[in-house]
Formats: structure tokens, C-alpha cells, sequence
């Protein structure tokens, strides 16, 4: 069988009809937060239904090189273990290569500045431009001299070791809530504890609830106050033990848009109303679209039906937002999608991609630094899309190819980001269908 993951590029199939319950992989926002507690926690912990993707992997390849824990991947069976070796978290000799696995180096900056000796981080050329400096500063008002090396706020990273013991500081919420997660997930270890103020319009808020919910989990306790500030005692103890990580729900999106523009029927089984996965919201949009949805212990099913656009502001759900925008596309009228300017410093600059791609499809997107808005009623014609190494254009698009003849997505290996067997996945809608 031909691996498309190889491929130059793949044109996709349309699909007539679709009735399908879909597995997707385990969220890489909750796989990245367990394995940076694992890797501050001294049990063994054993995360199950984990994210085996390029992301994940060199977050785990990342804890390996301190050479304090052994962290074994069992993708066949999607566990990950992480086992303390009694050792104290040392810096490796040579940069880490973290790829352009944002959520990992970021979580890591903090993380490296509790080991021994000096760290370097670095990653591919898009890393190389996205920003870090929030969480620098944070880190310097802590005394943590952290620098980027060529002083424009991205990696490469030098973070010095021993250098972390806690204190106030105050984050700039506005650019990435991963800088405040990064923060939160170190605190803990501390020896002072740490006082987290943050600054301006924090953006992408529920990924900051699913870090609390994560070490509440670990059995670290959070004071917080709303969105604004946070308290975390220093000298706290993770607990391991087995952790079931829930499905992704950026990754579903894929599948329930697939549902929304065809209208057929997909359910997502695992994840449900407790979930704190922000992309959880794309459900309710597509509601407001015109589809239908359930969500119960059985899931999340959204039915298709006739598409209207909507105004709606995408800041608790940056990721999927290139998703609503392709949906968008085959909606009667405008969508005006707001709270997005992060997407502009994503894996590529996603703003710029829908509007360009989109635009080959024949659909008039405007844009502004932080808004996108999508202009459907024509139905959208078949062209070749460039993914700009970003898995969520290529997953993005491939939905609009269900319906679309001809569209051709390049570079299809991107989704190994985030979801290696995607297209497996998605070709799996035709067997079901
Ligand atoms: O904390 C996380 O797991 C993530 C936070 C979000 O980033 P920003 O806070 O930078 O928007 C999101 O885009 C990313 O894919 C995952
Ligand atoms: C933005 C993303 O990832 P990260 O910031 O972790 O690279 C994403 O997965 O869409």
C-alpha cells in the first residue's frame, strides 16, 4: 500500500455520503503536559492512549538527554512510560533539536533552567522566528538569565542550570499560553514556589484550565484567580502512577468538519461535555452553522446540514481555526472569524495560508492582523494546496477535498506533527461510509 505520508503530494477523493464513528489519536496537549510532569516527577508514570507523534517523540528524546528518566514508547500499543532513574536532571552537551515543536520547547525553557548545568534549545528554521521573549522576561525577573541567543526572542535558547528557585513574576498573556503552562508545570519543584501575574488579554485561555487540570491530576495544588494570577507552592511532589489521555480534539475537528460539509454523520467516541479541551468549541460552532451535535458518555456526533456563516472569535481555539475557515468556504454567506492574530505565529503563518489556499479554491478570504474573514456562497473549485509544513493546512484542506473534486494536497507527511495516521484515518471514512 502506497504510504502517503512519502508522497509529493495526494489528491483526495470525494465522498458522496458519510455515516462514520472515527478513532482519533490521544491529545498532544495533554501527551506533552504528562511527559514534562513525568519528567519532574520521581514515580514512575505510564500515560496510555498517549500521542506517539513527531512532536511528542522529541519532547520525550528531549527528557532522555537530561539523563534523569527512561521514557519508553510503545506506539503499537500507545503507551509511554516514564521511569525516574535516581539521577538529577543534567544538561546534555550539545542544542537540543526540538524540531518546530513549540509546546514542547516551551515547556522545556523552564524545565532546563532546575538541571545542571546549561542548556541549549534550538529548532528548525520556522522555530527560529517564533517568539519565546515573554517567556524570557519572566524567567529573567526570577533570575533565571535565559537568553536568546541572537537576542531576537526565539531559539536558539541558553538556559543556565542550577538557576531556578521561584519567586513573583508576571507574564505577558498575549502572544502563546504556553509561556504561563510553562511556568505553571515547573512551579511545583521549586524550592520558593512561584507568584504568576499575568499581563494583558491572555490568549488560547483553556489550555492554561488543562494545565491546572493536568497537575491537579499529579496531585499538585493551584491557587488561581480566574485568568489573572496564579500561586504555586514550591516544594510540592508529582505523583505518578497510570494517566488515560483523552482523544485530541484538534485532531477531531478534521472528521467533524467532514461531517459539517458533506452533510453526513460522524461520532468521535471518548471525549465528551467534562472535557477541558478548548477545540471542543468548534462543536458548538458548527451548531450555530447549521449542523446538529450530541455529546454524551458515547461521545461527540455532529450531523451535517445546510451551512450559514457566522461571527465568531476563535481565541479560546486558535487551532482549530483553520478548520471553521474550510468549512466556512461551503457556507451560505460570510464568516468573520476574530481573536486570531497568534495564528500568524504558528507552524507557518495560518492567517495568510487559508486566505492564499482558500483563494485557489476560488474564495474570496479578506483578512487584518488578527481576523479572517470567509466569504462562501460560490462553490469552492478543485486546486493544488501548499501545506507550508504545517499539518493543519494539509488536515484542513483535505476535508474540503471530500467534497471538491480535484483538490491536491502537497506535502502530505506535515501531519506527522501532531497525527501520524491521519490519512489512514481519513481514508477509513470510505470503508465506513
Ligand atoms: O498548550 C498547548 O498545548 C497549546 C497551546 C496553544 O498555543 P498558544 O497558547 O501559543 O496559542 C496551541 O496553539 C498549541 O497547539 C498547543
Ligand atoms: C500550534 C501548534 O503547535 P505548537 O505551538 O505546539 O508547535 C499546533 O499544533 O497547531
Amino acid at each position: 500500500m502506497t504510504n502517503i505520508l512519502e508522497l509529493p503530494e495526494t489528491e483526495i477523493v470525494p465522498l458522496r455520503e458519510l455515516d462514520a464513528t472515527v478513532k482519533v489519536v490521544g491529545s498532544k496537549s495533554y501527551t506533552n503536559r504528562f511527559l514534562a510532569i513525568a519528567g519532574l516527577c520521581h514515580e514512575q508514570t505510564v500515560l496510555r492512549n498517549a500521542l506517539h507523534s513527531q512532536d511528542t517523540i522529541l519532547l520525550a528524546e528531549a527528557l532522555r538527554a537530561f539523563g534523569h528518566v527512561d521514557v519508553d514508547l510503545d506506539a503499537e500499543s500507545a503507551t509511554i512510560t516514564v521511569t525516574p532513574l535516581g539521577r538529577p536532571m543534567r544538561a546534555p552537551e550539545t542544542a537540543i533539536d526540538m524540531g518546530n515543536a513549540g509546546t514542547p520547547i516551551r515547556f522545556l525553557i523552564t524545565m532546563a533552567a532546575l538541571a545542571e548545568g546549561r542548556t541549549v534549545l534550538t529548532g528548525n528554521t520556522r522555530m527560529r522566528e517564533r517568539p519565546m521573549g515573554h517567556l524570557l522576561d519572566a524567567l529573567n525577573t526570577l533570575g533565571v538569565d535565559a537568553r536568546a541567543v541572537h537576542g531576537n526572542g526565539s531559539p536558539p535558547i541558553e538556559i543556565p542550570g542550577s538557576a531556578l528557585v521561584g519567586g513573583s513574576t508576571r507574564i505577558d498573556g498575549t502572544v502563546s499560553s504556553q509561556f504561563t503552562s510553562s511556568l505553571l508545570i515547573s512551579a511545583p519543584v521549586t524550592e520558593k514556589g512561584v507568584q504568576l501575574e499575568v499581563v494583558g488579554d491572555l490568549v488560547s485561555k483553556p489550555y492554561v484550565d488543562m494545565t491546572i487540570a493536568a497537575l491537579r491530576q499529579t496531585g499538585i495544588a493551584v491557587g488561581r484567580r480566574e485568568f489573572s494570577t496564579f500561586t504555586v507552592d514550591g516544594g510540592q511532589r508529582y505523583r505518578g502512577g497510570e494517566i488515560a489521555v483523552e482523544p485530541d480534539a484538534s485532531g477531531m475537528s478534521y472528521f467533524l468538519a467532514a461531517a459539517a460539509v458533506l452533510g453526513g454523520r460522524v461520532t468521535i467516541p471518548g471525549i465528551g461535555p467534562g472535557s477541558h479541551q478548548g477545540d471542543v468549541g468548534l462543536v458548538k460552532a458548527f451548531v450555530d452553522m447549521g449542523c446538529t451535535a450530541t455529546s454524551d458518555t458515547d461521545g461527540i456526533t455532529v450531523t451535517g446540514g445546510p451551512l450559514t456563516g457566522i461571527d465568531i472569535d476563535m481565541g479560546d481555539m486558535p487551532d482549530v481555526a483553520p478548520t471553521l475557515a474550510v468549512v466556512a468556504a461551503f457556507a451560505r454567506g460570510r464568516t468573520h472569524i476574530t481573536g486570531i492574530g497568534n495564528l500568524r505565529v504558528k507552524e507557518c503563518d495560518r492567517i495568510d495560508a487559508v486566505a492564499t489556499e482558500l483563494g485557489k479554491m476560488g474564495v474570496t478570504v479578506d483578512t487584518t492582523q488578527d481576523t479572517m474573514t470567509v466569504h462562501g456562497g460560490t462553490e469552492p473549485r478543485g486546486a493544488v494546496i501548499d501545506t507550508y509544513d504545517d499539518h493543519r493546512i494539509a488536515m484542513a484542506f483535505a476535508v474540503a477535498g471530500l467534497r471538491t473534486p480535484g483538490v491536491v494536497i502537497r506535502e502530505p507527511g506535515c501531519v506527522v506533527k501532531s497525527f501520524p495516521n491521519f490519512w489512514e484515518v481519513f481514508q477509513g471514512l470510505r470503508g465506513n461510509g
